[in-house]
């Protein structure tokens, strides 16, 4: 897509966060691929403005390992399925970004010889330099973490400006907007705000990292068109956490 000669970014480097869920669509499980292209439009818009891109997908599209392991089954061996999904959301992802002429490359935190390339850091920053998309898959490759504990360990690691997490809520209520209709929206709020009022939106181990890193946050809805280049030239979108 083509930039606006006017379009300048505040971000040079962003880690963005998607969530498995977000790529499903109005699917109840798997990936749609409208969603898929959707997304790759909004990140090419980003790579078109010379901003450089992690992605971190999630795999609750496919599977969770505490799900797994509330109908019975060993929770290790469910985070590794959760893991491993991620991968296939990688996959797909990539798939969708290399047909928009996007050049992307998928790295594992578990080596998965032949299938993508295990995780280096420096790779993955002379790749981002290149104007490569770099999609971080399985995790943090350990049982026990989410990928927002992923999406914030790769930021911080890769020295992005700040972590995106697009997500179904447009920012961080008071509550679960999901399921409290009085709960407001906060514009700005401290990880220390977000520790205390115990809100839910990414879990502690999350939070806390992108604290004592003071790496940035920010929440906001993926389905709006364009909102990934109004974040990253620093219009208001979502709620800020720093
Ligand atoms: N205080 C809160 N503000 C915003 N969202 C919240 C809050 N508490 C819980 N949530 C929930 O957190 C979800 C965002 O987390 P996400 O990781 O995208 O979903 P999931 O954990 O289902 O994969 C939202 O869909 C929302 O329902
Ligand atoms: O470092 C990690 C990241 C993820 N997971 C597993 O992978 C699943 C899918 O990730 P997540 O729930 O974070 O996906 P999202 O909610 O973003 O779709 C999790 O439920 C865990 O079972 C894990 O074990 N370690």
């Amino acid at each position: 897509m083509p930039a606006s000669s006017k379009t300048q970014p505040r971000y040079k480097r962003v880690l963005l966060k998607l969530s498995g869920e977000a790529l499903m669509g109005e699917h109840e499980f798997g990936i749609d691929p409208k969603v898929l292209d959707r997304m790759a439009l909004e990140i090419g818009a980003l790579i078109g403005i010379g901003v450089q891109v992690g992605l971190v997908i999630g795999g609750g599209n496919l599977f969770r390992g505490a799900a797994l392991n509330a109908a019975g089954m060993d929770r290790v061996t469910g985070d590794h399925m959760g893991m491993l999904a991620t991968v296939m959301n990688g996959l797909a992802m990539r798939d969708a970004l290399e047909r928009s002429n996007i050049r992307t490359r998928v790295m594992s935190a578990i080596p998965m010889s032949g299938i993508v390339e295990h995780y280096d850091r420096r790779r993955a920053v002379r790749d981002l330099k290149d104007g490569d998309v770099v999609i971080f898959c399985a995790g943090t490759g350990n049982p026990f973490f989410t990928t927002d504990s992923a999406a914030c360990l790769r930021g911080i690691e890769i020295e992005a400006d700040a972590v995106l997490k697009a997500t179904k809520v447009d920012g961080v209520y008071s509550a679960d907007p999901m399921t409290d209709p009085s709960a407001v929206k906060y514009d700005r709020l401290t990880y220390d705000e977000v520790l205390d009022k115990k809100l839910g939106v990414m879990d502690l181990t999350a939070i806390c990292l992108a604290r004592d890193h003071g790496m940035p946050l920010r929440v906001f809805n993926m389905t709006a068109p364009g909102v990934l280049t109004r974040i990253v030239t620093g219009e208001p979108e979502g709620t800020l956490v720093e």
